[in-house]
């Protein structure tokens, strides 16, 4: 585990922001606490004349009438720089807390972005770290705010009148009370609403990732229920939160005006004993208004730390999540390509059936091995055991004779380049999609690698060439455009090891055989695996691994697997007579 509370670490830079807003906000508050004082002495001296035989005197109305003005300006200049500063701190700090989440994401290892679901590493990322953006906001504004008011009104109120301040402080474990009590009801609510938030994230994401299928099976109003369920669940618990929130408004109007009656009570019988002035009792009043108000968004305040602190809780789990595949020291400087799988027993890490059972294959630098077998025997987990993405449970992998948990991750993967049979496409030009796999190729390689995967000319088809941008996850493109892409970018990484991991499965034959040929005459030299359903597409290999139930069935020629494994034979067979095999 990475250090806990790491969140703080990302204040460090602003520290001078984060203890200046306060600062500002404590002016915007004293400029707030001097005002009914002010008008205390408007009433007291200015109109009624207190002090001057009952005569009023205009000139103090007007004086310190200016002197309020001149306040509230100031208070409002305190306030406006406070909200800047407290925004620049709370915009910077998320800003990088939302980079090193990014990255944090992009270092998990594959089982564990599984286990946290996209749509919470998304929700995480995005509506926790504003969470957290709020929470900053909230404590460098809003709770300095309402803190200094609520001492500072107590303490005027004391000073106006002691009696003003003991009814005020009598009416203070009430109100705690309540507030306690409602804190109590909502808290546990907001993890619950983050957790429904996760699940709407993750059934629009499904939703619109997977628009074409929705559309295909008409299945919109099934999605458009599901999502309804999801979000009807998240709005009853935000309607729970908000019902306990708009019961206590009312009650802290009920305590207010109590306390404003027993002030004005007690403050008629202070004139009449004449210990305070009619000018004090409104000052008091001011007062039990600005702290009841304060407690009511003090309740406000804590509900945005809730959140925040489930937010945080919540990008903490992230931010410190080790990888769990992780480097290795070795040193290798062999490049050949060579890959074998000792004794190898794989389960994936969210289920306990044995997916791969005491497997061994040793394939030779250059060689192109076939992989064929079954849907779901466990051909693609054994190549996604080379790049480790996932570990073995027991046995080994080694490529180029070094163990790959040995291997620091960077130069096990640069040896290995996969194109699967779902290409992964960004929004961005051909030739970037292409590049992506090697920044540093120049435009003859790219060209070249395009050619080898017979994509150049449909390329040279599109309106700007290589430069054409590909829309949303390469919609604009047929399916075998699209592997054709992501072959031309595994070709362009020129690494000793190249996967087709079902990745001609949209190719017609001849496409496929064009392919296989350009790959053999310029790209003799690298390890090719190619994983493929249809026969066709592995006869021409060295030789064709059978995947059986997870188990080797049999590795050889074409021809020698066609003469003795009945396996073999049968799929031949079933292919041939199915029409799909052709010579
Ligand atoms: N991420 C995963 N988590 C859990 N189980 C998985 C995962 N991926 C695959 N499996 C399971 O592992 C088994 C082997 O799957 P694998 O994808 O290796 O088969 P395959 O031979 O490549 O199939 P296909 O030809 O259909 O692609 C299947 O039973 C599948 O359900």
């Amino acid at each position: 585990m990475k250090e806990k509370n790491k969140l703080f670490a990302y204040f460090k830079p602003y520290w001078g922001l984060a203890l200046l807003a306060p600062l500002l906000m404590i002016g915007e508050v004293i400029m707030d606490l001097i005002q009914p004082q002010l008008m205390s002495q408007i009433i007291d001296q200015g109109v009624l004349g207190l002090a001057n035989n009952h005569i009023p005197d205009f000139n103090i109305i007007l004086n310190t009438g200016f002197k309020m003005i001149l306040y509230v300006i100031i208070g409002g200049f305190l306030g406006v720089m406070c909200a800047v500063t407290a925004n620049l701190c709370a915009q910077n700090f998320c800003n990088d807390l939302r980079k090193d989440a990014f990255k944090s994401i992009m270092s998990l290892s594959l089982e564990q972005s599984e286990q946290f679901t996209c749509g919470s590493l998304i929700t995480r990322v995005t509506n926790d770290i504003t969470q957290i953006q709020n929470l900053a906001n909230t404590l460098m504004r809003g709770l300095s705010r309402t803190l200094v008011m609520f001492i500072g009104g107590i303490v005027c109120m004391f000073l106006l009148d002691v009696k003003f301040g003991l009814v005020i402080t009598a009416a203070l474990p009430l109100v705690f009370v309540i507030v306690i009590v409602v804190i109590k009801k909502v808290g546990p609510l907001f993890s619950i609403l983050q957790k429904k938030l996760d699940r709407v994230n993750n059934i629009i994401q499904e939703s619109i990732a997977g628009l074409r299928v929705v559309k295909a099976y008409v299945r919109e109003d099934y999605e458009k229920e599901r999502f309804a369920a999801a979000n009807n669940d998240m709005v009853d618990t935000q309607l729970n939160v908000l019902l306990i929130f708009s019961i206590l408004s009312p009650l802290m109007n009920i305590i207010l005006n109590c306390v404003v009656v027993a002030v004005i009570k007690v403050g008629g019988l202070e004139v009449q004993a004449g210990l305070a002035s009619p000018g004090n009792i409104v000052a008091a009043i001011t007062y039990v208004s600005q702290i009841l108000n304060g407690i009511l968004r003090l309740v406000m305040i804590f509900q945005t730390m809730t959140r925040g602190v489930a937010s945080i809780h919540r990008v903490e789990e992230v931010l410190t999540c080790e990888p769990i595949i992780t480097d290795g020291q070795a040193q290798c400087d062999l490049n050949a390509g060579g890959i074998e799988f000792k004794h190898v027993s794989f389960a994936y890490p969210n289920s306990r059936e044995m997916v791969l059972h005491d497997l061994n294959l040793c394939i030779q630098p250059g060689e192109t091995l076939g992989i064929l077998g079954a849907t779901g025997s466990g051909k693609s987990s054994l190549v996604n055991l080379i790049p480790r993405f996932y570990d073995v449970n027991e046995g080994e992998v080694l490529v180029d004779g070094i163990n790959v948990k040995d291997y620091p991750l960077d130069k096990l993967r640069g040896k290995v380049a996969i194109a699967l049979q779902k290409s992964e496409l960004f929004t961005t030009s051909i030739k970037e999609n292409i590049a992506w796999g090697n920044p540093e190729a120049s435009d003859e390689e790219i060209i070249q690698a395009a050619a080898a995967a017979q994509a150049f000319e449909f390329i040279e088809n599109t309106p700007d060439g290589f430069e054409t941008m590909v829309t949303e996850q390469g919609m604009s493109l047929s399916g075998g455009q699209k592997q054709r892409l992501a072959i031309s970018r595994a070709i362009l990484k020129n690494a000793p090891i190249l996967i087709l991991d079902d990745a001609t499965s949209a190719l017609d034959l001849k496409t496929e055989a064009n392919l296989y040929q350009a790959l053999n005459k310029h790209y003799n030299r690298m390890t090719k695996i190619i994983i493929a359903q249809r026969i066709t597409s592995v006869q021409g290999a060295d030789r064709i691994a059978l995947i059986e139930n997870g188990t080797l069935a049999a590795c050889d020629t074409h021809e020698k697997l066609l003469k003795e494994n009945q396996l073999y034979q049968d799929i031949y067979n079933s292919q041939l007579k199915g029409g799909t095999f052709c010579e």
